[in-house]
C-alpha cells in the first residue's frame, strides 16, 4: 500500500481524488494481530461461556440479570485491569442471580470531535497510531477475559470486528450509529449478542428497525482475517435487542417507555428483551442520577416485568470525570476522560442492591431494605 494520499492519474495538473486525504498507512492484518496475541484457553472458556449467558438472557431463557457495568471508556491498561480485578470477584459472588460483563469501551464516537478513544488515539496527542491502539486492545480484552471477566464493547469502525471479535461477550450499536446501514450490515456478521441504542433524539423505532435488519444476511465491503478488502457475505444477527438510553426530550427508562419498546418491538415481531443504559440522558449526563434509573428498572423487574433482562451502568474506580491535560502524565488515576462515572464504592452499593432485589424475581425472599439512595 501506498503512503502518499495522491495516488490517482489524472489528465488534469492538480489531482482530482484524495484531494482531502492526508495519508494512507498500511494497516496490521487480523491474521498477523492474533498470531501475536492468540486467544488463550482462560480466555476462551470465559468468552464461551459468558457469551452463552448472554443469548439466553436477551431472549428471556435465563431469568438472572445482564449487567453491563464500567467506564464510559478506557485510556489505560493499568486502571482497567485494577477495575476488571474488582468487578471479577463481584461477577463471582454474584453470579447466581446477575450475568455482569464489563465495559472495555475503546472506539469512542463523539457528538462533533474531540478524543476518539484508546484504541483510535492510544496516546491521547492526536497522532492516531491505530495500529497501536488494536494491539493494545486486543491485548487488555486478553487479559480481562484471563481475569474471568467477560468483555462488552461499542463497535464503531466497521473493521474493527474482525480483529476483536473472539473477545467479546456482548457488543453495543451507538445512538449515533444505529441508523446505520453500514453497522446494521456489519452486526448481522457479528459472534455475540448486539444491543442497538434508541437514537440521540430519543427515536426508538430506530433501534427495532436496526434489529430487524441486522438479524437478517447482508453483503457489504469489509476487511478479511488477512486483511484484504472483500465483498462479506453474512448469515444474520439473532440476539439483537433494544438499549434505552433516554434522548435529547429526557429519561426513557419509565415503564411507560418500556411499554412503548414493548409496542414496537411486538409489532416488528421481535421478541428479545430490553436493557436500560442508566446513563447518557438516561441520567441528564449527571452521574449520580444513574442511581434513580437503576433503581426504577429493577423495581419494574421485580414487579414482573421479565421483558426488562439488562442494565448498564458507566462507572469508575473514582467518580466524576476530568478532561485531558496537555501532558497524559497528569492524569488523575481512576477518573473517567469522556462522561463522568459512579465511583467504585457506588458500584459494589448498586450490584448488591441489584443481587439482593433479584432474588425475589429467582423465587427466594428479597431483603427489605431501602434503595441505594441517589
Ligand atoms: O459515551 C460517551 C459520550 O457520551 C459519547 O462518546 C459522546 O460524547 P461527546 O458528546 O462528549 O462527544
Ligand atoms: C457513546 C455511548 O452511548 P450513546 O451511544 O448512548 O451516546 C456509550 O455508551 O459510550
Amino acid at each position: 500500500m501506498s503512503d502518499s494520499a495522491n495516488t490517482t492519474a489524472s489528465t488534469a495538473a492538480q489531482p482530482i481524488a484524495n484531494t482531502h486525504v492526508t495519508r494512507f498507512e498500511p494497516l496490521t492484518s487480523p491474521r498477523d494481530l492474533k498470531a501475536e496475541q492468540p486467544l488463550s484457553a482462560a480466555a476462551e472458556a470465559t468468552v464461551t461461556a459468558s457469551r452463552a449467558s448472554v443469548e439466553r438472557i436477551v431472549n428471556k431463557q435465563d431469568p438472572r440479570l445482564l449487567l453491563i457495568v464500567g467506564p464510559c471508556s478506557i485510556h489505560d491498561e493499568a486502571q482497567a485491569l485494577d477495575y476488571a480485578g474488582r468487578l471479577a470477584a463481584l461477577r463471582t459472588q454474584y453470579a447466581d442471580r446477575l450475568e455482569i460483563v464489563m465495559r472495555v469501551y475503546m472506539d469512542k464516537p463523539r457528538t462533533t470531535v474531540g478524543w476518539r478513544g484508546y484504541l483510535n488515539d492510544p496516546h491521547m496527542d492526536g497522532k492516531n497510531d491505530f495500529n497501536l491502539g488494536l494491539s493494545k486492545t486486543r491485548r487488555l480484552m486478553l487479559k480481562i477475559n484471563e481475569l474471568g471477566m467477560p468483555v462488552g464493547t461499542e463497535l464503531l469502525d466497521p473493521f474493527v470486528p474482525q480483529y476483536i471479535d473472539d473477545q467479546l461477550s456482548w457488543a453495543a450499536i451507538g445512538a449515533r450509529t444505529t441508523e446505520s446501514q453500514t453497522h446494521r450490515a456489519m452486526v448481522s456478521g457479528i459472534s455475540t449478542p448486539v444491543g442497538f441504542k434508541n437514537g440521540t433524539g430519543g427515536n426508538i423505532k430506530l433501534a427495532v428497525d436496526a434489529i430487524v435488519s441486522a438479524g437478517k444476511p447482508h453483503t457489504f465491503l469489509g476487511i478479511t482475517d488477512e486483511g484484504q478488502a472483500a465483498v462479506v457475505s453474512t448469515k444474520g444477527n439473532p440476539d439483537g435487542h433494544v438499549i434505552l438510553r433516554g434522548g435529547r426530550f429526557g429519561p426513557n427508562y419509565a415503564a411507560e417507555h418500556v411499554q412503548e419498546t414493548l409496542g414496537l418491538l411486538t409489532d416488528a415481531g421481535v421478541t428479545a428483551g430490553i436493557v436500560v443504559d442508566c446513563s447518557h440522558h438516561n441520567s441528564s449526563y449527571q452521574f449520580e442520577k444513574q442511581l434513580g434509573a437503576w433503581n426504577d428498572v429493577i423495581a419494574q423487574r421485580v414487579a414482573g416485568n421479565d421483558a426488562l433482562v439488562g442494565l448498564m451502568l458507566e462507572s469508575n474506580l473514582i467518580e466524576g470525570k476530568q478532561s485531558i491535560p496537555a501532558d497524559p502524565a497528569d492524569l488523575k488515576y481512576g477518573v473517567s476522560v469522556t462522561d463522568a462515572c459512579v465511583g467504585w464504592q457506588t458500584t459494589e452499593e448498586l450490584l448488591k442492591w441489584a443481587y439482593d432485589q433479584m432474588g425475589a424475581v429467582m423465587g427466594q425472599a428479597a431483603p427489605d431494605q431501602e434503595a441505594v439512595k441517589s
